[in-house]
């Protein structure tokens, strides 16, 4: 995909291999589904008094460790899409907030889990713009009425968009680790939205890979420490 040089046909759902229509997600017999939400709203605070931090995207740490959009499995022979996506929000977030067809952005085939997993899964990715009093809202609640709190979600987390000198802030957030497709997503509907110039999205992400690599040295080093540690008790 080329974000810079053509303006994105954002009708067109086949934007990439995998990709199928919402239509042809739901025909899919056999298939597991899961929805998920990218929740933002725009912002005129600043960091520090003077870095624009102009939109706020929520994302969630999860309980495997992993960054992801909230949202869960839904069942389509029992309800649909949307209204599934609005109960997994009741769990995670602590609020019923109503999800349209319209919010959807994109269906698409997950990679296998395993090589013997019988059924595949279909992840299907919603966006919704609020004001930044309902974004707050549903921070507060995420950490105080929801059920999942502590549990299968460990935290709210808000994306930083600006980038930093020494490449802090989005690069240094783009280099954790995320469940299945959910980098993708949030890089996708960033470009998308025009929440972040296409020119400043490349160069975090190219400031992104070589902090993937010290990090992957820190590693090396407290692999180590533990190797010295394991011998000795
Ligand atoms: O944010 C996401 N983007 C894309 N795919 C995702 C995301 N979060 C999870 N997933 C995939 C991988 C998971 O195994 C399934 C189910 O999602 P999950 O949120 O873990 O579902 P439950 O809470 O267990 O219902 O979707």
């Amino acid at each position: 995909m080329s974000y810079g040089l053509t303006r994105l046909n954002t009708s067109s759902k086949k934007m990439a291999s995998g990709q199928l229509s919402r239509a042809e997600a739901l025909a899919c017999s056999g298939c597991r589904h899961a929805c998920h939400v990218m929740l933002y709203a725009d912002t005129k605070a600043q960091l520090f008094g003077r870095i624009p931090i102009k939109h706020i995207i929520l994302m969630q740490m999860r309980f495997d460790g992993l960054l992801g959009f909230p949202g869960g499995l839904v069942n389509p022979s029992e309800e649909t899409l949307e209204s599934g996506l609005s109960r997994e929000l009741s769990e995670e977030l602590g609020l019923a907030l109503p999800i349209s067809v319209e919010d959807h952005v994109d269906s698409c085939f997950a990679p296998p889990s395993s090589p013997s997993s019988s059924s595949r899964l279909i992840t299907h990715f919603y966006v919704k713009k609020m004001d930044e009093e309902q974004i707050r809202e549903v921070e507060r609640a995420a950490a105080s009425t929801a059920a999942d709190h502590g549990l299968e979600v460990l935290g709210m987390v808000r994306v930083p968009l600006y980038t930093m000198k020494g490449g802090g802030g989005l690069a240094s957030f783009l280099s954790h680790s995320f469940i299945g497709n959910a980098r993708s997503q949030l890089v996708h509907s960033m470009l998308r939205l025009n929440l972040v110039a296409p020119r400043e999205l490349h160069k975090a992400l190219t400031h992104s890979l070589k902090t993937h690599a010290h990090t992957k040295q820190d590693l090396q080093a407290v692999l180590a420490l533990t190797e010295g540690l394991r011998k000795q008790f």
